[in-house]
């Protein structure tokens, strides 16, 4: 039978599905953050219950905790609650565990795949609904909530539906200064943050292939901004490549059984979806966000849209009011819009490849004077160590930005590193919406390149130009 992705995946977890497709899917891994599990593990306690297999479980915290100096602990109480309150439930249930203080922390997204917790042809679930990110390695990967956790630690199991599928295809070279960000942006623009509501898609062509998976990451990550709870990627050698040896990944006679079953992960050739979305990467220009919401994006070398353009009422009501909140006129070209704040890193671009793009940028130049700070956020400790063995910290401090420790840091403000309000960002996140970075926080997505240049320019400029 001619199969997606997307159906080998689903059909290679199911332990039960009934008449009306209600189905219970075994799930392979089960990510743990601060956030979202305190009331799983009250529920478990209450109930009585143990985990079904532990081993399945990776737990770290990530959103809560200071990128500055840890020595002195987390300030903030009710952030220091939620990371104290992991600790314990780490520790009472026996958890693999990378606390803030551990050299492999960080973002939980970054750090499953750097550990090799995040394995092809896995189902792969965390209460964060940037878990879609996963999906690049060939996983069925995407968010839960709380109860959920609360299912997957008790029985590991979940109870789904299955999604329809769509194919996002992406072909041609990406013309330089172009990243995946861009092309994730490029295609949450095309098809609007509802329009994969209800799908799984998959990311092909010839462009994605030529991607490295950090690349793939960064597109995956972004799945659920386009409204789909999960993105995935063929896998092939790039994505064999990144697996091998790392610490979770299986070794000797079992790794090449692995690769063998590995390099099943692919639609086959003819298979049918439900929805099919082509992209021409050359087409594909630095994109920027001007709104409240991801699809509000359009390229470098745009303007702010003019909502007297727009002839549906709802869409002008909502550009209206996103330009209100982002304080911005019609017309105005995006290179005009001018920063006080950068943020390099979250889950969508702070892997070693994000880091190396945005210091070629910044090498030798200097923050300008109107960009009050700019942070660069590792996403793990090791992607830091690896980092700075490369002196791209010495870069960033050289050139004015401050170089921390890793976590979401400004990517939502759930820590000391947040917009103050009115204050205007050019960030590598994935989420622009009203005080997502800081009560009143204006928050424009980019590219780690378009980010680091906007943070020597003072406003935004067209990386293109830079070379
Ligand atoms: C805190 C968590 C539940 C949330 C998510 O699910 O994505 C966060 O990571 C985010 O990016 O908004
Ligand atoms: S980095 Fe941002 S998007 Fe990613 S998990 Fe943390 S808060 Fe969510």
């Amino acid at each position: 039978m001619i199969k997606t992705l997307y159906d080998k995946l689903w059909d290679s977890h199911v332990v039960r599905a009934d008449e009306d497709g209600t189905t219970v899917l075994y799930i392979d891994r089960h990510l743990v953050h601060e956030v979202t599990s305190p009331q799983a593990f009250d529920g478990l306690r209450a109930a009585n219950r143990k985990l079904w297999r532990t081993s399945a479980n990776l737990a770290v915290a990530d959103h809560n905790v200071p990128t500055t100096d840890r020595k002195g602990g987390i300030a903030d109480p009710t952030s220091r609650l939620q990371v104290e309150t992991l600790d314990a439930n780490a520790k009472s249930y026996g958890l693999t565990y990378f606390n803030m203080n551990d050299r492999r922390q960080g973002i939980v997204h970054v750090i499953g795949p750097e550990q090799g917790a995040t394995l092809p042809g896995m189902t792969v679930v965390c209460g964060d609904s940037h878990t879609s990110t996963h999906g690049a390695f060939g996983c069925l990967a995407h968010g839960i909530g709380t109860s959920e956790v609360e299912h997957v630690l008790a029985t590991q199991t979940l109870l789904a539906r299955k999604s329809k599928s769509m194919l996002v295809q992406v072909d041609g070279a990406l013309p330089a200064g172009v990243t995946a960000k861009d092309i994730v942006l490029a295609v949450i623009g095309k098809i609007g943050t509802a329009g994969g509501t209800g799908y799984a898609i998959e990311f092909g062509g010839s462009t994605i292939r030529a991607l490295s998976m950090e690349g793939r990451m960064t597109i995956c990550n972004m799945a659920i901004e386009a409204g789909a709870r999960a993105g995935m990627v063929a896998v092939d050698d790039t994505t064999i490549d990144y697996v091998k040896g790392r610490p979770y990944s299986p070794a000797g006679p079992h790794w090449d059984q692995a690769v063998a079953y590995w390099r099943t992960l692919h639609s086959d050739p003819g298979a049918q979806f439900d929805m099919v979305v082509t992209l021409n990467a050359a087409e594909v220009r630095p994109q920027v966000t001007w709104g409240t919401s991801p699809e509000m994006v359009t390229s470098v070398d745009g303007r702010v849209p003019d909502p007297d353009q727009e002839k549906d009422a709802v869409r002008r009501d909502a550009m209206e009011k996103a330009l209100t909140y982002m304080n911005l006129k019609p017309n105005t070209p995006i290179e005009d819009i001018r920063i006080d704040k950068v943020f390099i890193g979250s889950c969508t671009n702070s892997r070693i490849e994000d880091l190396r793009a945005a210091a070629a940028v910044v090498r030798g130049k200097q923050r300008a004077s109107n960009v009050r700070l700019a942070l660069v956020v590792p996403g793990s400790g090791l992607v830091k160590e690896q980092a700075e063995r490369e002196g791209l910290d010495k870069i960033f401090k050289d050139a004015g930005f401050e170089w921390r420790e890793p976590g979401c840091s400004m990517c939502l403000a759930m820590n000391a590193d947040r917009l103050e309000p009115g204050e205007r960002c050019a960030s590598t996140s994935n989420r622009n919406f009203e005080g997502r970075q800081g009560q009143g926080g204006r928050t424009h997505l980019v590219s780690p390149a378009m980010a680091a240049a906007a943070g020597i320019a003072g406003h935004f400029v067209d990386v293109r130009a830079l070379r």
